[in-house]
């Protein structure tokens, strides 16, 4: 009997804070969440070791589990946006001389210049947005030059403040990563480049020419360019895994790298909700409409083509807040509370934002009774339904700001832990009046990952990735709009975006 072929796979890996966090316990007493918030509530940081030790225990976990790495031929991945890693001077080194006798966090241990690693729930880098937007002519033009006008958790910002705060640990840095980068140097046992994809998140690179502005690279530190090196399509082949990989693990010594990207841009679908830490909205673009709200990246599997980005600040941890005040801590009541309450919530609208919301520039909770009236609280099962659908109008109304109309072809990806609950996910298909599928794991980020990594390895940017996923699963149908919801939400869309301009303008003041 003919022997079976052998089995053949793409890995995808997801550098995450929650799936980090999954990976070591030991972080989550150290960290809260996996970042350290400091003393000023605006600087936020993660430490790198704890993304380097949560590989070593995943590899390990995969090993005892039997898993064959002989039959991986690529692997890709992504990791949270923004976030960047200072490598010290010599560490390339010593990533290409790993022993294969012990984990990577025993010998990685002396190789980054910041132990502590900004990370995309920082807030802290305003001053430095300022000197970048008045150094390339404003925050428009930024927005035009790289995508985004300037934001506080983007890399340029963050690698200025280094620069400014701590010019010593600067000066003996050789290198400077994106977690994506960072994550696929792992792999690779030297430095990879950044992706065109999550290098549009930095503030620095040109999203039109796909090269560093030296504007904006002048503008954040000086001999930046040498330390990011120079950027690459996404889909590129950056080489092939390092020796480490093959004489630990028995991964094969021809399994190649496929650059790594940021988390949202690894799934390139036409319109995705992300629901995990942040709630982000990934919608595909053909031409790119920078404003001074969302941002828009290259795309990750498409050279021609753009992804636009809202993103949310207030995601799951403010559902987790409102589910343990007003759920008894339960998922099970949260749902219950959306089931017993009406679509439109008898008029009631809320903004919940306990941090700093990215989109727009709010915080605090504001709640709203059917006169347009501020009112202190709603009864416990209103409160969850005033938060569910309050996010969701929210992504409706900033999205359409983006140019983005719902047809009646759009489909929605809901990914992240919150895609989990059906509850929550039929107020999605509410609010949008369109369907809403989910994959049949939460982990998009490596799935998108492992599809990259064949599409990579397919021959990238002359095979549309396309038709690498045409035979992948199609996602599964899990909510569609109720009768009436579009009538309900049409009317309580223009009243809430009233009700957000109002915010906004008591907390920032009147427009100039
Ligand atoms: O800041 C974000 C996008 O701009 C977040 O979605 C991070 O990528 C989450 F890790």
């Amino acid at each position: 009997m003919a022997e079976s072929a052998p089995r053949r796979c793409c890995l995808g890996w997801d550098f995450s804070t929650q799936q980090a966090l999954a990976c070591i316990p030991c972080f989550s007493c150290r960290t809260r969440g996996g970042v350290h918030v400091h003393k000023d509530g605006l600087t936020v940081t993660s430490p790198v070791l704890m993304w380097v030790q949560a590989l070593d225990i995943i590899l390990e976990k995969m090993k005892a589990s039997g898993f064959d790495f002989s039959q991986v031929l690529a692997l890709s991945g992504a990791g949270q946006q923004h976030g960047s890693i200072y490598w010290q001077a010599g560490a390339q080194q010593a990533l290409r001389s790993l022993s294969p006798d012990l984990p990577l966090h025993q010998q990685l241990q002396a190789c980054f210049s910041i132990s502590d690693c900004p990370v995309w729930m920082d807030s802290s880098t305003t001053a430095q947005c300022r000197q970048l937007e008045a150094a390339v002519g404003g925050a428009q033009a930024l927005s035009c030059l790289t995508g985004s006008r300037a934001y506080e958790r983007f890399t340029g910002n963050q690698i200025a403040k280094i620069y400014q705060q701590n010019p010593k640990a600067y000066s003996h840095t050789e290198r400077i990563s994106l977690v994506s980068s960072f994550a696929a140097s792992l792999f690779l046992g030297s430095y990879s480049p950044i992706d065109y994809s999550d290098g549009s998140g930095m503030n620095l690179l040109q999203i039109q020419d796909k090269v560093w502005s030296q504007a904006c690279l002048g503008s954040c530190a000086p001999h930046l360019e040498e330390k990011l090196g120079p950027p690459v399509p996404s889909c590129s082949v950056v080489g092939a895994i390092s020796s480490y990989y093959v004489q630990r693990y028995g991964f094969p010594p021809g399994c190649k790298v496929v650059a790594f990207t940021g988390d949202n841009p690894a799934l390139p679908v036409s319109f995705q909700v992300s629901l995990g830490t942040s709630d982000t909205l990934f919608l595909w673009l053909q031409e790119p409409m920078p404003t001074l709200e969302g941002h828009i990246f290259c795309n990750p599997v498409d050279p021609q083509h753009y992804m636009a980005l809202l993103c949310f600040k207030n995601g799951s941890l403010m559902r987790e807040k409102i589910r343990d005040e007003f759920a008894s801590c339960s998922w099970s009541e949260f749902s219950k509370a959306l089931q017993s309450t009406e679509m439109g919530n008898g008029g009631n609208l809320g903004f919940y934002f306990d941090v700093m919301e990215i989109t727009p520039e709010i915080i605090g909770r504001h709640r709203f009774n059917t006169e347009n009236h501020k009112v202190s609280a709603f009864p416990g099962d209103v409160e969850v339904r005033a938060l569910i659908e309050g996010q969701f109008m929210a992504k409706r109304i900033h999205a359409e700001g983006l140019g983005y109309r719902v047809m009646s072809k759009t489909k929605i990806l809901a990914t992240g832990g919150a895609s989990h609950n059906r509850d929550i996910l039929q107020v999605l298909a509410d609010v949008f009046g369109a369907p809403v599928y989910v994959m049949d794991t939460a982990n998009s980020a490596c799935v998108g990952s492992a599809y990259r990594a064949f599409h990579g390895l397919a021959g990238g940017t002359d095979v549309p990735f396309s038709e690498v996923v045409k035979l992948a699963p199609n996602p599964r149908l899990a909510a569609t709009p109720s009768p009436g919801a579009s009538q309900v939400y049409e009317a309580l869309l223009p009243q809430f975006a009233k009700l957000e301009q109002r915010i906004l303008s008591q907390t920032q003041g009147p427009p100039e």
